[in-house]
């Protein structure tokens, strides 16, 4: 059985199972805090969308020297106009800084920008490090991992938990694996950009836990969607619902944050609806691998999948509700 020892004095929780090493550190720590010559002085940032442009902006509100570069340039203007460095392809900006961060779309893009022509890899080298927080899968992850290891740098997968506000806030969740080196020399930026920090040891296990996550929220979704569309049409007050949910024993901040939203036929994006089916995809992958079923999930996609045909792919995820209300075909 996993042993724990708690040090809620220092916030700092530390978890020993025989296999895998893992251990989770909660933000303001004093135990993990790495020296001050540690701490990467140059710290480049690739991918500049929803969540990358708040993470990057508050490493540079922190004070940090950062250098950004994002495929549609003109993204990087507001960071640049907040004292951002700006480099013309990822591998000039991976070769001037110590460590570089990615928050890229999805595997494919992921996979691009760190391996591709002038991909972050070619700018690699001993003594640097390569954070990829994009969600992908596990096998993305690992081949990103053994081009930037071949160059002698380190390399940490760290996807997030947390959407557009946590970012915001400086409230994420890191999901992080690999290279524990790296994984000591970041954590004071990590910090910065979030409330807590897992490492959870092998490349693949950051990835698999976050799909494992979204593949739980993309469901809670698609059911609270349900049950929306089913009280309007028994003829309740779906605010009510939303309130009763509230309430009881399956409340959860999600729900209270999109429900009233939801009732409003209102979807803001933070969470891309794209990504959420994206996730869903990885997680039946991942499920897939281990011959484990998941119905729930596979059914969830399905769902995700026709809202993406009503072109409501850069909705909000909680747009998959518009799916339900669908009128089939007489
Ligand atoms: N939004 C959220 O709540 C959360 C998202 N995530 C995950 O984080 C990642 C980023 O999400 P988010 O910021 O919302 O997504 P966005 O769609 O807002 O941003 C995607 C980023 O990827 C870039 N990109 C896409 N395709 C390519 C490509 N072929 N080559 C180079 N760059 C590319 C985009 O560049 P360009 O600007 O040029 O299009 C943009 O910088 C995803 O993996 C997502 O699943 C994780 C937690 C929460
Ligand atoms: O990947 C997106 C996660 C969104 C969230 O955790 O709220």
């Amino acid at each position: 059985m996993a042993m724990c020892s708690t040090q809620l004095n220092s916030q700092f929780l530390s978890f020993f199972p025989a296999k895998p090493r893992f251990f989770v550190s909660i933000k303001a720590t004093s135990a993990s805090t790495p020296k001050d010559d540690d701490i990467p002085a140059s710290i480049g940032f690739l991918g500049l969308g929803i969540m990358g442009t708040p993470m990057a902006q508050n490493l540079i509100k922190a004070g940090r020297d950062v250098t950004v570069w994002n495929r549609t340039k003109s993204k990087c203007e507001p960071l640049i106009s907040l004292g951002a460095k700006y480099k013309s392809s990822p591998e000039e900006v991976a070769a001037s800084c110590d460590v570089t961060f990615a928050m890229l779309a999805d595997p494919e893009s992921a996979l691009d920008v760190a391996c591709g022509k002038y991909g972050a890899a070619k700018g690699m080298s001993p003594g640097k490090g390569y954070v990829d927080v994009s969600t992908v899968d596990g096998e993305t992850s690992k081949l990103i991992c053994e081009q930037i290891r071949a160059t002698g740098a380190h390399f940490l997968e760290a996807p997030v938990s947390g959407s557009k506000k946590p970012a915001e806030d400086g409230q994420l969740i890191f999901l992080t694996a690999g290279d524990e080196v790296l994984y000591e020399k970041v954590a004071s930026l990590l910090d910065i950009m979030g409330k807590s920090r897992f490492y959870l040891g092998e490349v693949g296990n950051g990835a698999a836990m976050k799909l494992v996550v979204n593949m739980v929220m993309g469901s809670m979704m698609a059911s609270f969607s349900e049950g929306l569309v089913l009280s309007e049409k028994v003829g309740l007050d779906p605010s009510v619902l939303v309130e009763v949910i509230s309430q009881g024993a399956i409340s959860a901040p999600m729900y209270a944050l999109k429900g009233p939203s939801m009732v409003k036929s209102s979807y803001p994006t933070a969470f891309p609806l794209k990504h959420q089916q994206k996730d869903l995809r990885l997680a039946l992958g991942l499920a897939e691998s281990v011959s484990q079923p998941i119905p729930i999930a596979a059914a969830t996609n399905e769902l995700y999948k026709v809202a993406k045909s009503h072109g409501l792919s850069d909705q909000d995820f909680s747009a998959v509700i518009e799916a339900l209300k669908v009128k089939l075909q007489q």
